[in-house]
């Protein structure tokens, strides 16, 4: 398998907002750095240290600032969603604090075409691709999934029509992760699969392979502290949830960015397991981080970037996953009964036998070969052994 080993891009979107504070928020014109300066606090003496950090540098991968949703989309997804049509996963994230603008990134708004996000370009795209790649068949699926208080909602059930082992987050062989007992709908065009996260798999006909791949588009909850969103009751605990798997988000980054860890804590919230394969995993990820370039908001600003800063550092390794078609795994059984017949009479040869089997061996003798063969195709038996 061909693996493709590359750092998770990172991107920084900037809401345009009436208090923009260039003084704050500083973009480099560069167009990969943002530079954040303290704000002067005239109540407060100045800091006349030598060698004081005066000010926090980020550079990544892209500040888009004042970009459009066609120019976010081109700069953040496009890759993603083409190598997920090559069979590669992918994985497109927005974090960053309450009313940043992930949601606007992700859906969009519904005021105007233009103002449409990343999920309806990316199904836009992949049915513009299914139409133009005539040599491959595509079917593509959706699921739309929702990690609410650490229960996993699927939101395209319908009327509560629970999986009746309800939904877990279950390990592949490889590292891989899906969802048991989240729904997969077929879509065939744009139009059926409008507003909601997908999944894609392609089979190709004329070759004996095909490859599946799963983009996940997801919109994080809000990312500020606890102690801001002064919440009580259902909204306290909702926050409280959200903090957890932010952190332990976080965490897994923390561990992931760092290469003498070897052990990553996945599992301990669903956000984290149902990731595993995005984070470090088989898949091409990117990451928006959404700030306000607001004075006020520096301080979470600050720790949305340090976040964005910390997922640069982990690496993902995309392959294609292919796979061999069940026409390849007949032409195989073929080609081995084949091969089987030709040694048997070879074996049949050296021993100077009639060439005919049946005139050979003992019912029971014809029986256990039969059953050899039949085992050594199912591969559980490496080799047949005939008397000769
Ligand atoms: N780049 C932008 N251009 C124009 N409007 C924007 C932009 N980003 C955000 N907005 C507007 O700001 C408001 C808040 O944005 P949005 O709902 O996307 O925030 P959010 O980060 O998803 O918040 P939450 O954490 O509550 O989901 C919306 O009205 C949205 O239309």
């Amino acid at each position: 398998m061909k693996t493709q080993s590359s750092n998770v891009g990172v991107f920084v979107r900037i809401r345009p907002t009436a208090n923009f504070s260039p003084d704050v928020v500083e973009c480099l014109p560069d167009g990969q750095t943002v530079n954040i300066h303290p704000r002067k606090d005239s109540r407060k003496p100045q800091d006349t240290r030598k060698n004081h950090l005066s000010y926090w540098s980020f550079r990544l991968e892209g500040v888009l600032q004042a970009a459009s949703q066609e120019q976010v989309y081109a700069r953040v997804c496009q890759r993603v969603v083409l190598g997920a049509l090559d069979g590669q996963n992918g994985t497109v994230m927005c974090y960053g604090q309450t009313g940043a603008g992930k949601t606007f990134t992700m859906t969009g708004s519904t005021e105007s075409y233009q103002q449409r996000g990343i999920i309806p370009r990316a199904l836009q795209e992949v049915f513009l691709e299914v139409e133009k790649r005539t040599e491959h068949v595509f079917s593509v699926h959706l699921s739309y999934l929702e990690i609410y208080n650490e229960t996993l909602v699927d939101l395209l059930q319908g009327p509560p029509r629970p999986c009746p082992r309800g939904m877990v987050v279950m390990e592949e062989p490889g590292g891989g992760v899906f969802i048991r007992g989240l729904t997969l709908h077929p879509v065939h065009n744009e139009e059926e699969a409008l507003n909601l996260l997908f999944e894609s798999h392609t089979r190709t006909l004329s070759d004996v392979k095909y490859v599946t791949a799963k983009l996940n588009l997801v919109d994080l909850a809000g990312s500020e502290r606890l102690e801001k969103t002064g919440s009580e009751g259902q909204m306290l605990k909702e926050a409280m949830y959200i903090n957890k798997s932010l952190s332990f988000l976080e965490q897994a980054i923390l561990a992931l960015a760092d290469r003498r860890r070897d052990f990553v804590p996945f599992r301990q919230t669903k956000l984290t397991h149902a990731l595993k394969d995005t984070l470090g995993g088989n898949c091409n990820t990117v990451l928006v981080a959404n700030i306000y370039g607001e004075a006020a908001h520096m301080e979470d600003t600050l720790s949305t970037l340090r976040f964005a800063s910390r997922m640069k550092c982990v690496q993902t390794y995309a392959a294609v996953n292919e796979h061999n078609g069940t026409a390849a795994q007949i032409k195989k059984l073929k080609n081995d009964v084949h091969m089987l017949r030709e040694e048997l009479s070879i074996y049949t040869t050296l021993a100077k036998r009639p060439s005919s089997p049946d005139d050979l061996l003992s019912k029971a003798e014809l029986a256990d070969i039969q059953s050899q063969v039949q085992r050594y195709l199912e591969g559980s038996l490496e080799e047949i052994s005939v008397r000769t």
